[in-house]
């Protein structure tokens, strides 16, 4: 596959679309788990949203909430002070991928690497930055995330 063939992490997916039926769901089904429901209790109904149109951009797909929402350093300041655990990040990283295979998402192996790659770094981040202490850098750039070591979907 030439580079110029080679879709976006957000193409594969199935774009905007496809991002918001997965936090959509993800978010409801975030209610009802013991784990991450308290989490979530005072989220506001924008919240599914607004983390589809992060992950959009991370992804490779419009850059819509750096134009809108206050790129990455607002996001990291919504984790401040929550002193999220390990536990409860295992528990948001399972979830979204059961999400996903429920609603059919791609699973070849190329692309469920790079998804999951991406969802094991900022979900350390989010725990890292809910610690006492955390500072949030104003300037930090909205992450990339590529196909990583595979380069492209599975060929067959
Ligand atoms: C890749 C991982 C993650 C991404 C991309 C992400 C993304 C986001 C974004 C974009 C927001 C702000 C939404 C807005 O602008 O309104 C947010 C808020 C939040 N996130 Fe995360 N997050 C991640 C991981 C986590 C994890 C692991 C937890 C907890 C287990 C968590 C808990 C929260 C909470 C509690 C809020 C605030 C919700 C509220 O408004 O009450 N996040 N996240």
């Amino acid at each position: 596959m030439t580079d110029a063939a080679v879709p976006t992490l957000y193409d594969w997916l199935g774009g905007l679309p496809a991002l918001l039926r997965l936090t959509e769901r993800f978010y409801e089904r975030v209610k009802d788990d013991a784990l991450l429901g308290p989490v979530f209790e005072h989220m506001g109904g924008e919240h599914p949203a607004h983390v589809a149109a992060f992950l959009a951009e991370v992804l490779g797909g419009p850059a819509a909430y750096s134009a809108d929402h206050g790129g990455h350093p607002h996001m990291i300041r919504q984790h401040l002070h929550r002193h999220l655990t390990q536990a409860q990040r295992r528990a948001w990283v399972a979830l979204l991928l059961d999400t996903a295979d429920e609603l059919g998402m791609p699973d070849d192996p190329e692309f469920r690497s790079a998804l999951v790659g991406y969802l094991e770094w900022g979900s350390r981040l989010a725990v890292i930055n809910s610690q006492p202490g955390a500072v949030v850098n104003a300037d930090a750039p909205m992450p990339k995330w590529g196909w990583g070591e595979v380069k492209g979907p599975y060929a067959g």
